[in-house]
């Protein structure tokens, strides 16, 4: 029997984590026991933690580089270790710059194509800067191509962070979607909420298997979805075609991890952080860490994403530390003025 995985793409802050909570919380209360491969461009794992403090779940952690080009070859390790674990399915979260199709060929190699099966791909668009994506990177071609397969090669779209634009925007971004992909359902919503329960129809656990898991067409937040990929994945090329080296899924976005110094007054203020994050404009894409806040005894978890701050308790027992993705980011210039914050 094929374990069902489900890989959910989307670019940087659109979402995916959020909806993967909601899909392995689903996943537990059904009885079922997931696994995760977790990608991050950055060298320390963020959202690998978030899920294993929210849910418990076990995570293969691929860090420092992207499972679509880079890290390619680490991808059937961390099935390996997962499978190894019995899942009832497989959710992969990629990187914001990855290709999920370059994903769906991987699971069709013999390795693999025997024992797993794509489910779907879900891929996550953020509403409020999805519009200007292309103008904002057309110095990464690679990048621009990568977003649009994102979209091209999805079963399902969700328009996500919906309540941070007028609806008129929406109805833009969905033209702007079926430029790239004329059929598959898009939903629309605001903390990735979507009724999860045709993504996981069909599923079920192994000691109950008696069946393939299938697809099914009830309805995410009222809409049928439209198509049903029984075949092979979009862009799915021949198993026996020789491998060749996968090209890079974009060329000028970066991750930098910086600690904090260890002195114990070295918390940062909140409002320092957050002008910190917006002194690099639009080049810095995404943040996220665990940050010990002056004055505070809690950790804190920060994101930044689409120029906007959250906060949240934390309880990373670690050291705390910040990874910025960013497009020319200057690593040299980002440490020295870091350096400086605490001066
Ligand atoms: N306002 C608003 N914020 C949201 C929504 N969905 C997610 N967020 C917030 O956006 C930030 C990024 O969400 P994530 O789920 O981590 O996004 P991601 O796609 O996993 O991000 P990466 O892993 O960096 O690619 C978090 O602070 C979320 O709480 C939404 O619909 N509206």
């Amino acid at each position: 029997m094929k374990i069902p995985v489900i890989i959910l793409s989307g670019f940087l802050g659109s979402g995916k984590t959020t909806l993967l909570l909601t899909l392995l919380k689903e996943s537990k209360a059904r009885g079922l026991n997931p696994g995760v491969v977790m990608n991050e461009l950055g060298k320390r794992d963020v959202d690998g933690y978030i899920l294993q403090e929210h849910t418990g779940t076990s995570v293969e952690k691929l860090l420092d580089g992207c499972v679509c080009c880079s890290r390619k070859d680490e991808l059937p390790g961390s099935l390996n270790a997962l499978l190894a674990r019995r899942p009832d399915m497989i959710f992969i979260e990629l990187t914001g710059v990855a290709d999920p199709e370059e994903i769906a060929k991987s699971l069709l190699e013999p390795s693999f194509s025997e024992r797993l099966a794509l489910h779907y791909t879900v891929t996550l668009l953020d509403a409020e800067n999805m519009l200007e994506y292309n103008s904002r990177f057309s110095a990464d071609k690679q990048l621009v191509r990568t977003l649009r397969k994102q979209i091209s090669g999805a079963d399902l779209i969700i328009v996500n962070k919906s309540d941070l634009v007028e609806p008129e925007t929406l109805w833009k971004i969905e033209k702007a979607v079926r430029k790239y992909n004329a059929e598959s359902e898009i939903v629309f919503t605001h903390y990735s909420e979507i009724n999860v329960a045709p993504l996981l129809a069909g599923i079920t656990a192994r000691t109950s298997r008696t069946a393939a898991a299938q697809r099914s067409s009830r309805s995410i937040n009222g809409s049928v979805l439209k198509r049903m990929n029984a075949g092979q994945p979009h862009g799915a090329t021949a198993v026996h075609e020789p491998r060749l080296e996968a090209e890079p899924s974009y060329s000028q976005v970066a991750a930098v991890t910086l600690t904090f110094p260890q002195a114990e007054d070295s918390g940062i203020y909140r409002e320092q952080l957050e002008g910190f994050f917006r002194e690099w404009g639009g080049s810095l894409l995404r943040a996220k860490g665990h940050v010990r806040l002056r004055g505070q005894a809690e950790v804190q978890l920060v994101q930044f994403a689409g120029n906007r701050a959250s906060w949240e308790p934390s309880r990373y027992p670690g050291l705390p530390y910040v990874v910025f993705i960013g497009l020319h980011l200057d690593e040299q210039q980002l440490t020295e003025r870091w350096s400086a914050l605490f001066g």
